[in-house]
């Protein structure tokens, strides 16, 4: 089951709707902040499943008792287009380790089919760990399980994995549950879309996230 963000009558859909809407994503430093913004709010959101225990703080007048976040977080994403959604979680988990994966995507011979080339993998170990895995945009759900694998493979078993996206397809997060049911993770989406091309991007979406974000591609 993905949790949706509830995003009705909250600045989170001001984001959203500037980041899909044509004549405003093209603003790139604003599209870009807006990603890092998303981040932030779901970072909020994704915390409040964390432990915390007890801690005694002094401040100026007395002591207080507060809750404090017990486990370590480490925060991966998928060069290049995951990296403004990313800094918007390190914003939050100051303290948070950051793996970096280098995928991308190549269309098939095979008509209607998509091949992830992975190339490779840069993380932190991962044993016991909160694992955020942040990917701005789950089309077909497949680099995101290649992804996912590999991090597990060379950084050990994270305690839980958040998988977050800012717009995920209903195609997407079925494949993500099939193919990765049983683990220990929890999927989260700002936003829901029911479709996705025939050069498989989400419809309606809001187009290529990366070269928003940073530029064409040659
Ligand atoms: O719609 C999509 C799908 C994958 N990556 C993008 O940037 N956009």
């Amino acid at each position: 089951m993905v949790n949706v963000i509830d995003t009705r009558n909250s600045v989170l859909n001001t984001f959203l709707s500037e980041i899909r809407a044509v004549d405003i994503q093209q603003d790139r430093m604003r599209f870009r902040r807006n990603l890092e913004r998303v981040g932030e709010v779901m970072a909020y959101e994704i915390s409040k499943t964390f432990d915390y225990s007890a801690r005694t703080i002094q401040t100026p007048i007395n002591p207080i008792s507060v809750m404090l976040p017990r486990q370590e977080v480490v925060i991966a994403t998928v060069l290049r287009a995951g990296l403004p959604f990313h800094q918007g979680f390190l914003n939050y988990f100051d303290h948070a380790g950051s793996a970096f994966v280098s995928a991308r995507r190549a269309y098939s011979r095979v008509e209607g089919q998509i091949e992830i080339r992975f190339d490779s993998v840069y993380t932190p170990d991962l044993t016991g760990k909160q694992l955020l895995l942040v990917d701005p945009m789950l089309a077909t759900g497949k680099s995101l399980v290649i992804t996912y694998r590999e991090l597990l493979k060379q950084g050990n078993l994270p305690a839980h994995t958040h998988i977050a996206s800012v717009i995920a397809s209903r195609q997407g997060v079925e494949y993500v549950e099939k193919e990765l049911a049983g683990e220990p993770l929890t999927l989260w989406t700002a936003a829901l879309d029911e479709a996705l091309t025939d050069k498989f991007y989400i419809d309606p979406g809001l187009g290529d996230a990366g070269d928003l974000a940073f530029g064409d591609k040659k």
